[in-house]
C-alpha cells in the first residue's frame, strides 16, 4: 500500500471568487483615489483610500497635531479621509459654518444613550437642529447662569482651599486634576443644582473623570462606524441594563434629576428651565430628552473648560510679563473697590480687559475643541476659493488648525500675544475663533464657560504665584473626542504671604 498525500486541487471556483473580491477591492479603492472629484486635492495616501488613516490617528490621540501639519504642508485643504477635506481657508467659517448645511454624519454619536434619543447636537439637519436647540436655549442665557454665582463660587472656594493646602505645604500640585473636579461640580450646580462632589473630596471619585476619558476616545472613532455602534452600544437592550461606563457622574445626575423633578422649590437652574418648556409642550420634549441633553451638557461642559484654564496658566506662567501685566490691572480695578471678593465676581472681571485679553489667547493657542467641525456640501456643490467641492463632501473645520493659521491671525500666529485683541478691530478676530465653534451648531454653554474661566482666571492670577516644578517640561495632551493636558505640575505661593514678606 503506497501513502500519498491529499491532492485534491483546490476548487477554481473560490479562486475566481477571491480575485474577484480583490479586484473589486483595488478597483474601489484605485477609483476613491484617481477618479472622485476630490482627487486633486492633497492629504496622506491612505487617507484618500480609507477613512481609516484618520480613526488610527484618533485613537492614538494625534488627530490634531496631523492637522496642524498637514495644513502647515499642504495648503487650504487636506483630504484627510476619502469623501471628507480639512479646510483652513479664511473663508471656510463664514462658508461652510455660518451657512444652513447639515451636519456630518459623525455628530449621530450625540445621540444618547441609545439611538432613539435625538439631542440637538446628534441633529444632522440644521432646520431641525436649530429648532430642537430653542426648547434648550433659555436655560443657557447669562442671567439665568448668573441666579446660581453664589454656587459656583462655592466649588471655586474649595479650588482656592486646595492651592492654599499644596501652598502651605509647599507641595507640587497637579492642576489639571484640581481644575477638572471643579469644572464637573460647576457643570452640575448650573444644570441641576448639585455639584458631584469631585473638588470637596479633591479627587476622582469612582474614576469616573478618568472613565470618561476612555469614552471620549471610543466616541470620537465610534462616530464613523455608528451602525456597529448602535448594534453593540447605543441600543434599548443595553439603556435597559443601564450599563454606562461614567458610574459616578451618570448615577449622580440621574439621581440630581429625580430629586430635582421631585422638588417643586429647587432652584431655577437649566433643568427647571427645561421642565418648564417640557409643561408648555409636552409632545416636544420628553423626560428622556431632558435627561439625555443634561448628561450631554455636563459632558461637553467638563473637560472643555478644564482645557481652557489648563491653558490659561499654563501660557501665562510660561510669560511672566503677562501674568504681572494682568495683576497690575486687577490692583488697579482693587484700588477703585473692584474684585475684592473672595472669588472675584462675573460682573468685575468683565472689566479687566487685559486678563480676557489673555484668555482669548491661550485659547487661541490652545483650544479645547480638537475636532473637525463637519458639515455636508449640498446639492449643486460648494465653492471655496478656487476649489469646488461636489455635493456631498464632508467639509471640516479644525478649530485648532483655523486658530494658529497665519492667513487668519498674521505671522506670530504661533506665538503668544495678548495684546493681537486690543489692538485693531478685535471684533474683525473673532470671525476666525473657533473655539466655542460657529454658527447654527455654536456651543451653547459658551456663557457658563465664560463665566467661569473670567473668574478663576481673575481669582488665580490676583492670588497666587504659580510655576512649574520643572519650567523646562511641556505639558502631555492626548486627543481624542476632547483634550485635556495633564503632567505639568506646580508649585503654588499663596500671593499675600510674598506681600507680606
Ligand atoms: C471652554 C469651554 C467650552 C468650549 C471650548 C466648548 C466648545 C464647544 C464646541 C466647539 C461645540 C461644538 C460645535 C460644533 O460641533 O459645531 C460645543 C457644543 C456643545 N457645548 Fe460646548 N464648549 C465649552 C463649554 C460648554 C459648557 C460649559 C456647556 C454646558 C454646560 C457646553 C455645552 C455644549 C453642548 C450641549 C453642546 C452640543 C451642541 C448643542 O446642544 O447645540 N459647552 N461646545
Amino acid at each position: 500500500m503506497s501513502l500519498s498525500w491529499p491532492t485534491e486541487p483546490v476548487r477554481p471556483s473560490l479562486v475566481l471568487f477571491a480575485a474577484i473580491l480583490l479586484s473589486f477591492a483595488c478597483g474601489f479603492a484605485l477609483y476613491r483615489r484617481h477618479f472622485t472629484g476630490l482627487a486633486s486635492i492633497p492629504g496622506p495616501y491612505w487617507a484618500s483610500f480609507t477613512r481609516l488613516w484618520q480613526v488610527y490617528h484618533i485613537f492614538i490621540g494625534d488627530h490634531n497635531l496631523c492637522s496642524i501639519s498637514l495644513h502647515e504642508k499642504h495648503g487650504y485643504f487636506v483630504r484627510i479621509a476619502p469623501e471628507e477635506v480639512s479646510v483652513s481657508h479664511p473663508d471656510g467659517p463664514r462658508i461652510i459654518l455660518q451657512a444652513l448645511l447639515r451636519k456630518g454624519d459623525w455628530y449621530r454619536i450625540f445621540a444618547v444613550p441609545d439611538f432613539r434619543f435625538k439631542t440637538p447636537q446628534s441633529t444632522l439637519d440644521a432646520k431641525a437642529k436649530i429648532k430642537r436647540s430653542k426648547l434648550f436655549l433659555s436655560g443657557f442665557s447669562l442671567s439665568n447662569l448668573l441666579k446660581s454665582e453664589q454656587y459656583y463660587d462655592a466649588n471655586i472656594g474649595q479650588l482656592l482651599n486646595w492651592m492654599d493646602a499644596h501652598a502651605a505645604e509647599h507641595r507640587p500640585m497637579h492642576l489639571d486634576k484640581f481644575f477638572s473636579y471643579t469644572a464637573f461640580d460647576n457643570a452640575g450646580e448650573a444644570v441641576f443644582s448639585q455639584s458631584f462632589g469631585f473638588i470637596a473630596k479633591g479627587e476622582d471619585i469612582d474614576g469616573s473623570i478618568e472613565n470618561s476619558r476612555y469614552l471620549n476616545r471610543y466616541l470620537g472613532i465610534a462616530g464613523y462606524f455608528y451602525w456597529l455602534h448602535v448594534l453593540l452600544v447605543a441600543n434599548p437592550i443595553m439603556t435597559w441594563l443601564g450599563i454606562m461606563p461614567i458610574g459616578h457622574v451618570f448615577r449622580t445626575s440621574k439621581t440630581a434629576l429625580q430629586k430635582r423633578r421631585a422638588d417643586p422649590d429647587a432652584r431655577f437652574d437649566i433643568i427647571a428651565h427645561w421642565l418648564r418648556t417640557q409643561k408648555q409642550a409636552p409632545d416636544q420634549l420628553s423626560d428622556r430628552e431632558i435627561e439625555s441633553q443634561a448628561t450631554l451638557s455636563v459632558a461637553a461642559g467638563s473637560d472643555t473648560l478644564s482645557c481652557a484654564l489648563q491653558s490659561f496658566v499654563y501660557h501665562m506662567i510660561k510669560h511672566p510679563a503677562s501674568w504681572r501685566r494682568a495683576r497690575a490691572e486687577i490692583r488697579e480695578a482693587q484700588a477703585k473697590g473692584h474684585c475684592t471678593d473672595r472669588v472675584i465676581s462675573y460682573h468685575d472681571s468683565q472689566e479687566l480687559v487685559y486678563v480676557q485679553a489673555c484668555l482669548s489667547e491661550a485659547m487661541r493657542m490652545f483650544g479645547p475643541s480638537p475636532f473637525g467641525l463637519a458639515r455636508v456640501a449640498p446639492p449643486g456643490g460648494l465653492r471655496i476659493g478656487d476649489q469646488y467641492f461636489p455635493k456631498g463632501t464632508v467639509l471640516s473645520i479644525n478649530p485648532q488648525v483655523m486658530q494658529r493659521s497665519k492667513d487668519c491671525w498674521g505671522p506670530d500666529a504661533h506665538e503668544w500675544n495678548p495684546d493681537r485683541w486690543l489692538i485693531g478691530h478685535a471684533g474683525a478676530k473673532y470671525k476666525f475663533f473657533l473655539v466655542y465653534g460657529m454658527g447654527y451648531n455654536r456651543c451653547p454653554g459658551e456663557h457658563l464657560a465664560q463665566l467661569q474661566l473670567s473668574k478663576i482666571a481673575a481669582t488665580l492670577v490676583r492670588d497666587y504665584n504659580i510655576c512649574q516644578v520643572d519650567p523646562t517640561n511641556e505639558w502631555v495632551c492626548k486627543t481624542f473626542l476632547n483634550c485635556v493636558p495633564h503632567s505639568w505640575p506646580v508649585y503654588i505661593e499663596k500671593q499675600q504671604d510674598t506681600e507680606q514678606r
